[in-house]
């Protein structure tokens, strides 16, 4: 884990957004999270330019396809610097044994279990009839066996899943301080309640970014902590 275990979650298309919002929040984060919605408008460019801001870099583009498709979206992302990527665990075994041997020795791999959007009549729609619990766990068993660092999962199933990988990383989203929006997140907590049932790394978006002072919000949830 970093030092500071909250990393910002920065959703946006536009890299001015994105640089000025990192700058202000600089002080109070351990590091960035970029995810789909930049990386599709700004691509690797875009991502060194981030990591220019000298801040670890978490590049969450949650990788689930074919083991070969994923081993080589790996191999193009080698030479980013990146402190940590992600795939879903969903995609199997074989799928992160070969993410594993394609990710970059100095970057952290982890895997997604359950999204925390997700609640368990989302999982019975696509066929899990036990609920986030039990899918998290199976999920995180797979990614354990595949020699991965981690998983991300809800601060719902963090508990256990710590206390059974001791060594594990435990990326966490889904995290509201009290009274904030929910949006479209289903598994949540606050950000000190994540982190005493064992988070190492918090991922806050919203909560941050869309603030009226980003930075003021960001220093009061690092101040929680
Ligand atoms: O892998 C992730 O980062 C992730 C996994 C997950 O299960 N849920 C989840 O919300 N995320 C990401 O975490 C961030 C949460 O953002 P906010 O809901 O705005 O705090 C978003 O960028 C999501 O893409």
């Amino acid at each position: 884990m970093t030092a500071n275990p909250l990393f910002v979650g920065l959703d946006t298309s536009d890299l001015g957004t994105a640089q000025a919002i990192a700058r202000a929040v600089a002080p109070h984060v351990g590091g960035l999270k970029l995810g789909l919605q930049f990386f599709t408008a700004q691509g690797p460019e875009g991502v060194r330019r981030m990591a220019d801001l000298g801040l670890p870099i978490f590049l969450d583009l949650k990788l689930h396809d074919i083991p070969n498709t994923v081993a080589g979206a790996l191999h193009s992302l080698a030479g980013l610097g990146l402190y940590m990527v992600n795939v879903h665990a969903g995609g199997g075994l074989a799928m992160m044994q070969a993410a594993r041997a394609a990710c970059s020795p100095g970057t952290k791999l982890i895997a997604v279990t359950v999204l925390t959007s997700l609640d368990a009549d989302d999982l019975t729609g696509v066929g899990v009839g036990d609920g986030p619990a039990a899918q998290v766990a199976r999920l995180a068993e797979l990614t354990r066996e595949a020699g991965l660092d981690g998983v991300v999962c809800s601060p719902h199933e963090v508990a256990t899943l710590s206390a059974e990988w001791p060594e594990g990383e435990f990326v966490v989203p889904g995290i509201r301080p009290a009274g904030a929006a929910l949006g479209d997140q289903k598994r949540v907590m606050t950000p000190a309640q994540a982190l005493a049932a064992g988070a190492t790394m918090l991922v806050i978006g919203r909560p941050i970014t869309d603030a009226a002072d980003p930075a003021a919000a960001a220093a009061a949830i690092a101040a929680s902590l």
